[in-house]
């Protein structure tokens, strides 16, 4: 009671900021000063949040070139996330911002430094006070340990935060360390690394979160439980999609700024089900073809750091693949978004607001995210199950926009990262002109789905399965004959899957053989056609080589330190109404 008095209590003083005074203001959410002086027209407010204030300190602080700190009793010092004026592509930079207060009197000093204290606590109930930070010393281009420290351990400690750093030595480590270790005490995993490795602490947050309930995670029909953990990403990595796509900027000290002050993101994940009773998780990008071989390539050339994803999209676009194969998906609402709204998924994002309440509505009773949902093997009651096979290019299903640097807008724009949906590109095989368009669109605003051989859809759940032998000859013919024209050529046969009994069969855990694993040098693809008879799956970056899969999509199953992507347009042009609402920026008057 004590505490809402006091945060609802508002401190207005006259101090000194520098040579100049200053009128500041702190209510229960907002830290604001004005330059005092009457004759100065330009004088400006800045305004801070007390959700992004990341510490206050008594006394004249300065942390570079190392921390000291002179106290004259009349002092304090306020560190603060300070957006950059700096354009970028997607969201904002954020950097730490200093400001130091000179108070009439250490009596009023105090009580500024009390009143802050008590607001920020208030306020942050997501601060993490003890993290469990991996570092893959193998990331990206190798710099993973120098960004930590350089950049990242300095805000930690600025903020008081306990950090456990681990350096991997073996790919697996960091999921290994989390589920085999004791967790108590720890707000929250950080992962310094690329999507690969973020996809190992998924692993590692998701699984130790299910044994620790008593559930059986590889079984489709179990809705899991929420992970308590939060988890961090500090950027270090190849493609970095999941950082881009939750944050929409690549830069260590954003994210740090992120995980310090608490931020919250909830992000939906993708359960992929495969061979005997087997499970990998996936945010990013479950793909098949296209992007199967890519990283099947690409492993082979990781001496090249990121580069070499260019250089194997380079040589499979080339060889001019497709696969043959049979996609069921569950189609979610189309009442609620659609994956061609051309709307975009931005910190504050209203369909992920309302469908954290359409998730968890019927959680008290039921515990269960789809009550209606019971996995891959119930009748059609929980909605339309559509059914296509033919030849693809590629299958993607992404939870998420997946953007990053080559793809500003990512492979779904309209994705959401929290509605509890994943959009399903399919896109069947066409010339290679014709997908070139498709790939290019990618990296500009040209709408990627407006091309009569791709679809998207917005689905609940895909199943994959290979076509028969003698379908895929009788595809393999018709290739050869140059049926594969832009509009794909492909049979369609969008029938309600309520009607496929196969739809229960369930995986045949069919695996590869080593020379179908074997991406085919391009000039034989190009002279002689031939193509393997399968892909594999390109699981967050991590390659899975059983073609046949069932994945559903786990809504909001795991929480990140972030908050969507900030609208840089209309930050930039802040007027007091969205300063208001949750931004640190400087107001003219
Ligand atoms: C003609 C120009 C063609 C440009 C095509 C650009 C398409 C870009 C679409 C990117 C979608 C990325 C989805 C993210 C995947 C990551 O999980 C994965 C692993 O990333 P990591 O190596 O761990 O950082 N990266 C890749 C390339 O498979
Ligand atoms: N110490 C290590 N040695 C080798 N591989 C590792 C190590 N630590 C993590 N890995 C693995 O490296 C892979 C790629 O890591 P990631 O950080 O995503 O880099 P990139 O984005 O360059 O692919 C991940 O699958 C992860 O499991
Ligand atoms: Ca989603």
């Amino acid at each position: 009671m004590k505490t809402q008095m006091e945060t609802d209590l508002k401190l207005e003083s006259s101090l000194w900021v520098g040579n100049k005074r200053h009128l500041a203001v702190l209510t229960g959410w907002h830290l604001r000063w004005t330059e005092a002086d009457k004759k100065n027209p330009d004088k400006k407010t800045v305004s801070v949040p007390v959700a992004e204030v990341v510490r206050v300190e008594e006394g004249r602080v300065k942390i570079l070139p190392h921390k000291s700190v002179e106290d004259t009793g009349r002092d304090f010092t306020v560190f603060y996330v300070k957006r950059s004026n700096s354009r970028t592509t997607s969201g904002l930079l954020w950097r730490l911002g200093q400001t130091q207060f000179t108070c009439p009197s250490r009596v009023l000093r105090d009580q500024w430094t009390k009143h802050l204290w008590t607001v920020l606590k208030t306020h942050s109930p997501l601060r993490p006070h003890r993290l469990l930070v991996f570092i893959n010393p193998f990331g990206g281009k190798n710099k993973g340990r120098q960004i930590y420290h350089s950049l990242v351990a300095p805000l930690f400690e600025l903020a008081g935060i306990n950090s456990h750093v681990i350096v991997t030595e073996r790919a697996n480590h960091a999921r290994d360390h989390l589920l085999k270790k004791d967790l108590t005490g720890f707000d929250g995993v950080v992962c310094v690394g690329g999507d690969g490795m973020f996809n190992e602490i998924l692993h590692g947050v998701i699984g130790k979160t299910q044994q620790e309930a008593g559930l059986c995670e590889n079984d489709p029909a179990v809705t899991l439980q929420q992970c308590p953990l939060h988890i961090g990403i500090i950027p270090a990595g190849s493609t970095d999609c999941v950082c881009y796509a939750t944050v929409g900027v690549i830069d260590p000290v954003t994210s740090a700024l992120h995980i310090v002050i608490g931020d919250s993101q909830p992000l939906d994940v993708c359960s992929v089900h495969y061979g005997p009773g087997q499970v990998r998780y996936s945010v990013s990008l479950v793909g098949y073809g296209f992007y199967g071989d890519v990283l099947a390539e690409s492993e082979k050339h990781r001496w090249m750091g990121p580069f070499r994803y260019d250089y194997s999209g380079a040589v499979v676009f080339l060889s001019n693949r497709s696969y043959s194969g049979t996609v069921q998906y569950l189609l979610a609402d189309p009442l609620l978004s659609s994956p061609r709204d051309k709307t975009r998924c931005l910190s504050g994002c209203g369909v992920c607001s309302r469908s954290t309440e359409r998730l968890f509505r019927n959680s008290s009773d039921s515990g269960s995210l789809y009550s209606s949902y019971s996995g891959p093997f119930s009748n059609d009651s929980e909605g339309e199950w559509m059914s296509v096979d033919g030849r693809f290019k590629c299958v993607s299903l992404t939870c998420m926009s997946s953007s990053c640097a080559k793809s500003p807008l990512g492979l779904s724009p309209s994705a959401h990262l929290a509605d509890g949906t994943g959009d399903l590109i399919l896109v069947w095989d066409t010339n290679p002109l014709g997908f070139l368009k498709y790939l290019h669109r990618h990296t500009t605003t040209q709408d990627q789905f407006d091309l009569p051989f791709v679809e998207v859809h917005r689905v609940k759940a895909v199943r994959f399965a290979l076509a028969s032998r003698g379908e895929e000859a009788e595809d393999n013919e018709s290739l050869s004959n140059g049926m594969d024209g832009e509009d794909g050529g492909h049979i369609e046969n969008g029938s309600r899957a309520g009607s496929l009994q196969h739809l229960a069969a369930g995986a045949k855990g069919q695996t590869m053989t080593s020379e179908d694993k074997t991406v085919t040098p391009f000039m034989c693809g190009l002279c002689c056609r031939k193509t393997p008879a399968v892909s594999v799956w390109n699981c967050d970056g991590e390659i899975l080589p059983f073609p046949e899969i069932f994945c559903k999509i786990h809504g909001q199953l795991v929480h990140l330190y972030a908050r969507g992507i900030e609208d840089g347009a209309s930050l930039r042009d802040c007027t007091e109404e969205r300063v208001e609402s949750n931004t640190t920026c400087i107001l003219q008057r």
